[in-house]
């Protein structure tokens, strides 16, 4: 897996880092120092000393962290009150030993304590969640939202109480934060939605855990991160040529349904394919040929034409289904191009036509098993395609039924969204969260599908060619901006490059003089 930096750490794997660190001679207790100091350190940021702060503390390490914090935080001049779910002589272990150290009064936990107060620091559960949220941690938890509406802000340890940090799924019920502020690591909970709305800024704080300790750890999900991309994208090569870069085919619709694959073909030609061509009906011709410029243009008439087409093995890339249709002749066109040795991305169509025998389009990805395919659904796609798998129906978050989806299709699967995920078949998977919500626009996909085929022509490999091209697809968005319509996506690519390759490099509109 590229980039250890960015990998995101499940709570059990978390705990295990914890153990791990532990084991090697630093006491948890130290962990919990850090933890804690962390915290305060987050409050101390942006709250003056004498503010008035309210620590929620519940009965495992997290609230064990909670009494770090109220006394690091009393130390420095901060009004501290601390608010205890449960009973004192129930804290365990490290716990234990940092309600010790606190010396100040443990106020049995109630909704009308926090009145008044300009911080809450939510240490009532972390990663030891593991059950629906009820009772009174649910009326803390319901009273630490309330305080927020009143205009406290909210700092919560690790996660915001209640949401899973390996699903970032809400328990029942959880805190909406101002800012987290986790330790070592990122957890998927704090990037998938709905967690990632719960969780505010995110601080990652460095508690001496060494990095050394994910070699043994071996996590299998990272965050897609412009160092990801910058591995990910292939290079030119000084003595590279067009051919050298590959050749992307992309399969067009009939006449009145072209732009989505003029779309996809533009975006493969911008990600660096060395050519591009766009496999036409007849009918077609005239209209993809009118608008197209460096993409070039091939009749294709039908299942076996495409497979005629493809026998040339140059043709090292093709995707399928942006204006496709559904129906039987789009099926016929997906098992011609999964029938050779070339990079396969299905997106749209190519997927919606298999709704009804989903197992048809499995058995043929499975016959090509090892080499690149990507399919790219949003949604309602996946569910079509992937609904009726257990393994998918019982998946405790879109991480899970994303990997499972790509066990069962033997494929990549990129499953679209505000929260993207990336499953290999292998189970390592990415999330790429770099979206604006103005990506979410008519013909978007198609240009995902397209830098993704550009991508794999060039020789990436399929499960990084997908997360580096949802990366710079959400890149391209940024920034073009508000108003942005699918067309200006692949016109942004030149410079969402010229950054990645050279982060010194200004936006093109400020070298060239202009305002952004
Ligand atoms: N040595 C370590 O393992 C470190 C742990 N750290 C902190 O420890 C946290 C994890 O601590 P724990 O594993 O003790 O777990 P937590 O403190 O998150 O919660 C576990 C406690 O909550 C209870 N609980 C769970 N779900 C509940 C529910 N729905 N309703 C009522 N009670 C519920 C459990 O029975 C248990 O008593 C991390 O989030 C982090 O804040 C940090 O101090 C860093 C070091
Ligand atoms: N809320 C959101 N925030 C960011 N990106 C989003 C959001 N919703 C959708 N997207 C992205 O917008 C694109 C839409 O693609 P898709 O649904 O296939 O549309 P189309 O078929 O019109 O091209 C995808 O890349 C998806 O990840
Ligand atoms: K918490």
């Amino acid at each position: 897996m590229p980039a250890a930096a960015s990998a995101l750490l499940t709570t059990v794997e978390m705990g295990e880092a914890d153990r791990l660190t532990i084991a090697s001679g630093t006491p948890g207790i130290v962990l919990m120092e850090n933890a804690g100091r962390a915290v305060a350190d987050a409050v101390a940021r942006r709250d003056p000393p004498g503010s008035r702060v309210a620590v929620v503390a519940g009965p495992g390490n997290n609230g064990g962290d909670g009494f770090v914090a109220a006394r690091l935080l009393a130390e420095r001049g901060f009004r501290v009150t601390l608010l205890l779910v449960g009973s004192p002589d129930r804290l365990k272990g490290d716990a234990a030993a940092a309600a010790a150290r606190w010396t100040g009064p443990v106020v049995p936990a109630a909704p009308e304590a926090l009145a008044g107060a300009h911080v809450v620091v939510d240490a009532l559960f972390g990663a030891g969640l593991d059950r629906p949220v009820e009772g009174l941690p649910r009326a803390m938890i319901e009273a630490m939202n309330a305080a927020a509406g009143q205009g406290a802000r909210v700092v919560a340890v690790d996660l915001p109480s209640g949401i899973n940090g390996t699903t970032g799924a809400v328990m029942g019920v959880a805190v909406t934060a101002e800012e987290s502020v986790t330790f070592f690591r990122g957890k998927p909970g704090h990037w998938l939605l709905p967690g990632r709305l719960h969780r505010g800024r995110l601080t990652v704080a460095d508690i001496g855990i060494p990095d050394a300790v994910l070699a043994t750890v071996r996590p299998r999900c990272v965050l897609v991160d412009a160092d990801f991309a910058r591995e990910a994208v292939p290079v030119p090569r000084l003595a590279g040529h067009k051919y050298s870069r590959g050749h992307a085919v992309v399969v067009s619709g009939g006449a009145s349904t072209t732009g989505a694959a003029r779309l996809a073909a533009r975006a493969a030609l911008r990600a660096g394919a060395g050519l591009v061509t766009l496999a036409s009906p007849p009918d077609a011709m005239a209209v993809v040929a009118a608008a197209s410029l460096a993409v070039m243009v091939r009749a294709v008439d039908g299942a076996a034409a495409l497979a005629d087409l493809l026998a040339d093995a140059r043709f090292n890339a093709v995707a399928l289904g942006p204006g496709l249709g559904v129906g039987a002749a789009t099926r016929d066109l997906v098992l011609a191009a999964l029938a050779g040795p070339r990079a396969v991305v299905l997106d749209a169509d190519a997927l919606t036509s298999f709704s009804g025998a989903p197992e048809d389009l499995f058995a043929a990805l499975r016959k090509r098993a090892g080499q690149a395919t990507v399919l790219t659904p949003h949604d309602g796609e996946f569910s079509r395609l992937f609904g009726h798998l257990d393994a998918v129906r019982e998946a405790p978050s879109k991480l899970d039924r994303t990997r499972a989806a790509a066990r069962a299709a033997a494929a990549v699967v990129l499953c679209k969204g505000a929260d993207t995920v990336i499953a290999d078949l292998d189970g390592r998977a990415a999330i790429n969260t770099n979206a604006p919500a103005h990506l979410a626009t008519a013909g978007a996909g198609d240009v995902l599908t397209g830098i993704i085929a550009g991508l794999c022509a060039q020789g990436a490999g399929a499960f990084e060619a997908a997360a580096a091209a949802a990366w710079l697809h959400g890149a391209a968005a940024t920034e073009v901006g508000p108003g942005l319509i699918a067309e200006d996506l692949s016109e942004a690519m030149p410079s969402v490059y010229a950054r990645l390759f050279d982060p010194l490099a200004a936006p093109r509109a400020a070298r060239a003089g202009g305002l952004r």
